[in-house]
């Protein structure tokens, strides 16, 4: 019987314990998929085969595209002619404002994202490895649940990825 204490720390991302207010019984909730449980969520065998890491994730990301992403346009710009670097700088400032809790990922990606998605608040919903550009792939399944990636480059433009399940 593990100690309290070490099964606690051993919660998958996303999970606090929690007591309820009306029986005391103490149950567990995932923050981000607002999921509750009376028994401790441990992770599930599937979600870590030995270092092959999870068959399906899924992200939000927030896209600003430049003038050498392959189509240089969105539905919040006609023609897009801003600089890679520029997007770049425009990216790490909206990462800055989420991580400083300023504004949510959603809030953002829906305001400026020049991807289709925005109207979804940036969420692409699961997707399995093979599916999207490589980098961004790559980034996606190196992602924790609720972790933010750094900027990410791929033929669309500059991405932020946030991983969500
Ligand atoms: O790269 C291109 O030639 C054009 N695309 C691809 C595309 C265009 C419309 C819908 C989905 C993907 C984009 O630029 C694009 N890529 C994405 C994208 C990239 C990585 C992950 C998810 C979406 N969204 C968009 C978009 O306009 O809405």
């Amino acid at each position: 019987q593990k100690s309290k204490m070490s099964e606690e720390e051993q919660l998958p991302a996303g999970w606090e314990k929690r007591v309820s207010r009306s029986t005391g019984q103490t149950y567990y909730l995932n923050l981000l998929t607002k999921e509750s449980q009376w028994s401790i969520p441990n992770k599930p065998a599937s979600e870590h085969p030995a270092g092959n890491g999870p068959e399906q994730v899924q992200c939000s990301h927030l896209l600003v595209k430049h003038e050498k992403s392959r189509r240089p346009s969105s539905w919040r710009e006609g023609s897009i002619t801003r600089s890679k670097s520029e997007a770049v700088d425009i990216i790490k400032s909206y990462r800055e404002q989420i991580v400083a809790g300023k504004s949510s990922f959603a809030e953002l990606a829906q305001k400026y994202s020049d991807c289709s998605s925005a109207k979804r608040g940036g969420d692409l919903g699961p997707f399995t490895r093979g599916t999207m550009q490589k980098p961004f792939e790559d980034a996606s399944f190196a992602l924790k649940i609720g972790e933010l990636s750094e900027p990410i480059h791929t033929d669309s433009g500059v991405h932020i990825i946030l991983r969500t399940l």
